[in-house]
């Protein structure tokens, strides 16, 4: 059966619009990071950003067809400061990936692309009264961005999450996912980032997301992305051959920034 959206040539990124109108939106992500065009903002730097994740806050793995996705309780969770005028609440993590180490994240920086993105998905708690409802507002989201770049060793806090994907290589399959996590390590140590109004970065790309990118990438090892690539678009019951079906990319090029303003924290 054929997906309404996906990322190969027939149902990839430049068809969306067709289906999903909000795609061919002025406020659409993932963007370019043009670093010239950033402009420093005391009021970032005067509420430093700030987030509080319990390691125990994941619950569950499941491969959506477009990836993985860690969801989590958000109750003992917090994303505040910065971009943000309310507390942002942590709803689920995901991440996005390419063919092969030279593409792969979504946000591209003067150009440059990193291997992988990680997303932390916050949704504004304070102000409404579901995700759901979150997703369908101008500041309803909050995600914070992570470049990953190809590293010797493996990130041991990855691995956790790496782990469990052999148990949901084909779409809907998931899994319990009660590892102990340490945050801190999936963010880079320094604080550094730049920010701007945009969306969701997949179909129906509501335009619902303050995006927080951050300058600084963590690390990853080839194969524990290689183990990403393992993970099938196709349920199991799908007949195809052991090959076809795998997830190789699943990243947006990014879109035009208008006349959006991108600000940054830290130089
Ligand atoms: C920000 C993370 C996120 C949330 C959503 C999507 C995609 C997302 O990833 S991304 N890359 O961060 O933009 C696509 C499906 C969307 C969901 C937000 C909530 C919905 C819009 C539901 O209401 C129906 C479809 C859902
Ligand atoms: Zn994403």
């Amino acid at each position: 059966m054929s997906l309404d959206w996906g990322y190969t040539d027939d149902n990839g990124p430049s068809t969306w619009a067709e289906k999903y109108p909000l795609a061919a939106g002025a406020r659409q992500s993932p963007v370019d990071i043009d670093t010239s065009k950033a402009t420093s903002d005391n009021s970032l730097v005067d509420r430093e950003i700030d987030w509080s994740y319990p390691s125990n806050c994941s619950y569950r793995i499941v491969n959506t067809g477009y990836g993985w996705r860690v969801d989590t309780y958000g109750d003992d969770t917090a994303l505040s400061g910065g971009p943000l005028s309310e507390v942002y609440k942590l709803e689920q993590f995901h991440c996005h990936w390419g063919a092969t180490n030279d593409e792969g994240s979504e946000h591209t920086v003067d150009g440059k692309s990193y291997a992988a993105e990680l997303h932390l998905v916050h949704w504004n708690s304070e102000k409404y009264s579901s995700f759901k409802e979150a997703a369908s507002q101008p500041d309803g989201l909050a995600v914070l961005g992570v470049f990953m770049e190809i590293g010797n060793a493996d990130n041991a806090e990855l691995e956790k999450i790496i782990s469990l994907i052999p148990k949901i290589i084909h779409k809907g399959q998931d899994s319990q996912a009660s590892f102990d996590l340490d945050f801190g390590s999936l963010l880079p140590e320094s604080k550094h980032y730049w920010t701007y109004l945009g969306s969701l970065t997949t179909p129906p790309c509501n335009e619902c997301v303050i995006w927080t990118v951050f300058k600084e990438p963590i690390t990853i090892s080839e194969r524990q992305l290689e183990v990403f690539r393992s993970l099938k678009s196709v349920g199991e019951e799908d007949a195809i051959e052991p090959e076809e079906g795998k997830l190789v990319k699943n990243y947006r090029p990014p879109l035009p920034l208008g006349n959006r303003v991108l600000r940054e924290c830290g130089p």
